[in-house]
């Protein structure tokens, strides 16, 4: 459920015509809605209520710092992979004793700025991960907190370039080695064993996969706790799907009461990491028809946004909903489109084969556009980067300027005479 809905026959983002939007601020532009962020996340918030949750926000689906500040003031937590996502965080107003550092390739210098300010947790992916931490930590006096992501070779069904929690892919430390590598763990002096971390894939859109990984790590707490390393808190990451197209996700609501079943009688806190269930609905790419060009074979719709704006068309074949902002029929009538960028690939579309009653001009919204849309945006083609808008209620908010030419070429020089 959204708040993207149409209104005197044409779309709007909560109160406020994608129209006017365009006119304002330009094309293309992407426009979030700060009620469907806040009710996605008061969506998990509510399911986990009757156990202790920490929702951690995944920062890499919208790290718009607006968007964040948003979620902030509802208490929420936030996922992190980098020192600029922390940095984000920090400026938004996050609260640090709620920030997870997942990834697998931490650098010294983010885990000190992470030790520094007091994250929650660091997610270790490898027994070399543990040493650098160690270190860092113990050269600054601290004890850094952590859990082990645990790659429990479990297939999350989803495309392959999303899923995480299969042997083969790069993230994790193998379920079979969990037990040997958390004693080095708890042995070492500068580390303070908390947690078990696991994120399996993304857009997933069933539970089983969920349930087959809770199960498997709540096997590894027991062994853990035979070993004498007790676990406080369970991570079980992001990943819940979203419909795209006709994909029945299970809602948070369906999700937790599984859990919920499964955690009861167990001493352990649980968190969660979701970017796609909370961001991806709530944002869309608006974009304006430049040009029609039709022949014999085909019909393009060249827009003005482009796999630089929005690369999961392009990326995964993903298949986004794109619908006209406005339904006044044209003279020319409906015909069947590809949605092309103005960029020179044959891979630059947003889609293909859509049917559309459109002319020059006209604007388009590109649904589900919130996750993995402008933080996977480049500037390709020397494209500037979009602008960013945050509708409240009857408000709009320019929450990032589009980008000039000026801050493209900055910190670029020639090579003297
Ligand atoms: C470690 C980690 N946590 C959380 C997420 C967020 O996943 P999703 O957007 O599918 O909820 C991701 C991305 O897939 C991730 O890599
Ligand atoms: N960027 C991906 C998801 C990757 C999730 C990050 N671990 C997408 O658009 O679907």
């Amino acid at each position: 459920m959204d708040f993207f809905n149409y209104s005197d026959q044409t779309l709007h983002a909560e109160n406020v015509a994608l129209s006017d939007i365009a006119a304002q601020y330009g094309t293309p532009c992407y426009v979030y809605s700060r009620a469907t962020f806040e009710r996605h996340y008061n969506a998990y918030a509510e399911a986990f209520a009757a156990h202790p949750t920490l929702i951690c926000y995944a920062v890499k689906a919208c790290s718009n710092i607006a968007i964040l500040n948003v979620l902030a003031r509802l208490g929420s937590g936030f996922d992190i992979v980098s020192l600029g996502e922390l940095e984000r965080v920090l400026k938004a107003g996050g609260d640090p004793a709620k920030v997870m550092f997942s990834g697998l390739g931490k650098q010294a210098v983010e885990m000190r700025r992470a030790l520094e300010v007091g994250i929650h947790c660091f997610n270790v992916e490898s027994e070399a991960e543990l040493h650098r931490l160690n270190q860092v930590a113990g050269e600054m006096g601290k004890v850094a907190p952590v859990s082990l992501r645990v790659n429990p070779d479990v297939d999350a069904k989803t495309h392959p370039y999303i899923s995480t929690g299969l042997k083969e892919n790069k993230f994790g430390i193998d379920i079979k080695d969990a037990v040997r590598i958390y004693k080095i763990a708890h042995e070492l002096p500068n580390l303070n064993v908390m947690g078990v971390d696991c994120h399996i894939g993304s857009q997933l859109t069933e539970l089983k996969p969920f349930l087959d990984t809770f199960d498997r790590l709540i096997r590894l707490v027991n062994e853990l706790s035979e070993a004498g390393i007790k676990i406080k808190h369970l991570d079980l990451g992001g990943g819940l799907g979203v419909r795209y197209r006709d994909e029945v996700p299970p809602s948070p609501a369906d999700y937790a009461k599984l859990i919920l079943e499964k955690v009861k009688g167990l001493d352990v806190t649980l968190a969660f990491e979701p970017g796609r269930s909370i961001a991806a609905n709530a944002g869309i790419l608006l974009t304006q028809v430049e040009f029609l060009k039709c022949n014999d074979h085909k019909n393009f719709a060249i827009i003005d946004g482009a796999m630089n704006d929005l690369i999961r068309p392009s990326l995964y074949s993903a298949w986004m909903n794109i619908v006209p902002v406005s339904l006044q029929p044209t003279p020319e009538g409906a015909r069947v489109y590809d949605l092309v960028g103005p960029i020179c690939e044959t891979g630059d579309f947003l889609g293909k084969d859509r049917e559309l009653d459109i002319q020059a001009g006209d604007l388009l919204a590109v649904r589900s556009a919130g996750a993995y849309g402008f933080t996977m945006a480049s500037n390709y083609n020397s494209r500037n980067r979009a602008a960013e808008v945050m509708v409240d209620g009857d408000t709009t908010h320019l929450i990032r300027a589009r980008e000039t030419i000026e801050h493209q070429l900055a910190g670029e020089q020639v090579l003297p005479d």
